[in-house]
């Protein structure tokens, strides 16, 4: 559907992420809660997957489990062949910060920052970022995303489509091997989204990266490769482009189609348990807020 072409990213073809027999239960006794139920995935370098399913089929906790924002209860979970389950929080924290791109439906920008110097953060936060070359590098991010002319623009100066792009030039900028998208588009309108989902797409086939995409949006899953659909904690059921995907608007008409028949099944993730309780995502202390934009802004916060 979209124009491809292959590569692995310059990696060998190892894959950029295996998740094996992950589970992730919230909750103890009556109120526990089974968010991951057994899940498979591997992502191969330089591919771009989407997940999606009904409220409450574990999307955001398979994303973060996938980058160690949140801990399995059980299960491998492997990021470029390196066991993250068996990490301690600060050698999480710093795998996020080095290995993992973030792009968040709520952008996630830090509103006192220019939007170079937001794209600089991660070189920052890695203990270097300082430099006219960094800079450089960094405006040439924001080039990169059409943004050449905005560096010393702050995020309110920005519209919403503008700030995404700011938070994909600050993902890309470290040459990551996962980029974790929740919802990027969520907040978008239409045509504002599909120009961020294009240079992600675009990410992919220049630059070898490998995308891990939640979304609701059938249009927007249509930018990957493949779109698994999760129910009740599980990957029941795999799209992939392998054949091509049809043109135009029949592929996301066909994912929508899933989508619907999967709905069914949003009342059993409903009865799967009470709304969230103390548990947080690992490594966010008190009062951070919820979630993995909270729990990344927490991070980036420091
Ligand atoms: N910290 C938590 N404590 C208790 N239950 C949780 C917690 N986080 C998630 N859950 C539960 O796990 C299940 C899966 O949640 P998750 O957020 O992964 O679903 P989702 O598919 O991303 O949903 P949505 O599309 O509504 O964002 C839900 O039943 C949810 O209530």
């Amino acid at each position: 559907m979209r124009n491809r072409r292959d590569n692995d990213g310059g990696h060998g073809g190892a894959p950029a992420l295996v998740m094996t027999g992950v589970t992730r239960s919230y909750g103890r006794r009556r109120q526990r809660v089974r968010a991951l139920d057994g899940v498979d995935v591997t992502l191969p370098r330089g591919s771009f997957t989407a997940v999606m399913g009904p409220s409450g089929s574990g999307k955001s906790t398979l994303l973060q489990c996938a980058v160690g924002l949140d801990r399995p209860s059980g299960g491998s979970v492997r990021l470029g062949g390196d066991e993250l389950t068996r990490m301690g929080g600060r050698a999480l924290t710093r795998l996020r910060r080095e290995r993992v791109g973030f792009v968040f439906q709520s952008f996630n920008l830090l509103p006192a920052l220019t939007a170079e110097q937001n794209v600089r953060l991660p070189l920052r936060l890695a203990g270097g970022g300082a430099g006219r070359a960094d800079r450089a590098r960094a405006v040439d991010a924001l080039s990169r995303v059409g943004l050449g002319d905005r560096a010393r623009s702050r995020p309110a100066e920005l519209s919403g489509g503008q700030q995404q792009r700011v938070a994909l030039a600050r993902a890309l900028i470290t040459k990551p091997e996962l980029i974790c998208a929740d919802e990027p588009t969520g907040a978008l309108d239409p045509a504002t989204a599909e120009h961020v989902l294009a240079l992600l797409r675009t990410s992919v086939d220049t630059s070898g990266a490998t995308v891990l995409m939640v979304t609701h949006d059938p249009v927007a899953a249509t930018y990957a490769d493949r779109v698994l659909f999760l129910a009740e904690g599980r990957v029941v059921e795999e799209l992939a482009e392998t054949g091509g995907w049809e043109p135009g608007a029949a592929a996301a008409a066909r994912i929508a189609a899933r989508m619907r028949s999967l709905a069914g099944r949003a009342g059993a993730g409903a009865g799967r348990g009470a709304g969230p309780v103390a548990a947080g995502p690992a490594g966010v202390g008190p009062g951070a807020p919820a979630g993995a934009a909270g729990a990344y802004a927490s991070e980036v916060a420091v």
